[in-house]
């Protein structure tokens, strides 16, 4: 299966530009949500649960075909509490009918790194909505109660390295876990809607114990009221792993470019862009003086 790209000819990047706002702003004024933490969390997640369906051996899934929309997939387990996010996202899509759900949902997860004030990543337009049929099956996304050859060998499908990895997962200094949702519990106290190299300070700085939580569930809990899910302790187990932790909690200007560059990847995972497609880097509000 080959997912072109289509050639987006016109629409400029002023057009992108207003979209990037319309959504910036959105984020702005509904910062109330889930005890104002906002929503920026959860469209990251929304953003890479679209794009981390793909499977590199196939070319099935992925964000090209925005098969989030339909029920099969927006009703994965894997996926409770993201309708949060695809509600805040329609009223955008409404406003721009023009936009397909795939560049919709990746272009969320941009808005809302580079609005908590993370890098700016680089974004390309012309996903095409794919018919329902086309949906992936359920299962296609990661468990968080294994280790690290696990998380190792998951991103694999992806096509993503252990940097790679290291790098993406920084993005759980966002937002928390909820118990309703994946049956893991969240402090109130850490979350935070700023994107910083924290999760990687935290990692390496905490008194980790690794306790049950209400749902059975094991989770690693520390006297700050901080928690890590399994699969982010595995980091710190894994010695290849610990190395990039090692070099992102000391270098926040790395973190930043190297997420930056594997978030990209993430969410054109499996795409195929014209040459003629140009790369967007979105001003933020701020920058705009807006
Ligand atoms: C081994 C891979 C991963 C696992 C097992 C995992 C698991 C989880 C779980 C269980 C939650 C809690 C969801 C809830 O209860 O509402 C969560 C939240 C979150 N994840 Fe991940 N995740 C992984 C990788 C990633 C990646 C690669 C990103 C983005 C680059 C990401 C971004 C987020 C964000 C922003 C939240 C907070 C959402 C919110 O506050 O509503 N995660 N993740
Ligand atoms: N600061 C915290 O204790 C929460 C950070 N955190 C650790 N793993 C996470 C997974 C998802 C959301 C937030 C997460």
């Amino acid at each position: 299966i080959v997912h072109m790209a289509q050639e987006i000819k016109d629409k400029s990047e002023k057009d992108y530009q207003e979209v990037y706002n319309a959504i910036a702003v959105k984020l702005r004024e509904e910062d109330e949500f889930d005890g104002y933490i906002g929503y920026g969390p959860v469209l990251t997640r929304l953003a890479w649960h679209s794009s981390g369906t793909w499977d590199k051996n196939n070319n099935t899934g992925g964000s090209f075909g925005g098969t989030y929309q339909f029920q099969k997939e927006s009703n994965d387990p894997s996926n409770k509490g993201l309708h949060n996010g695809a509600e805040f996202l329609a009223p955008i899509h409404k406003q721009f009918p023009w936009l397909s759900h795939g560049d919709l949902y990746t272009l969320g997860g941009v808005v809302a790194i580079q609005e908590l004030q993370g890098p700016v990543i680089p974004w390309r337009p012309g996903r095409v909505d794919l018919p329902e049929d086309m949906t992936p099956d359920n299962g296609r996304l990661p468990d968080a109660v294994y280790g690290a050859d696990y998380v190792r060998n998951f991103f694999k499908r992806l096509d993503l390295n252990d940097q790679e990895v290291v790098a993406l997962m920084g993005a759980h200094c966002l937002g928390r876990t909820h118990l309703q949702n994946t049956g893991f519990d969240g402090p109130w106290g850490a979350a935070s809607n700023t994107f910083t190299n924290e999760f990687f300070l935290n990692l390496l700085n905490e008194n980790w114990k690794l306790e049950k939580n209400e749902a059975k569930n094991m989770q690693w809990n520390s006297p700050k009221g901080y928690m890590m899910l399994p699969t982010d302790h595995a980091l710190i187990e894994d010695d290849k792993y610990m190395a990039y932790v090692k070099l992102y909690a000391t270098n926040n200007d790395k973190f930043f470019e190297d997420f930056a560059k594997a978030f990209k990847k993430l969410l054109e995972g499996g795409i195929t862009f014209p040459q003629s497609t140009p790369t967007y880097r979105f001003e933020t509000l701020d920058s705009q003086g807006l």
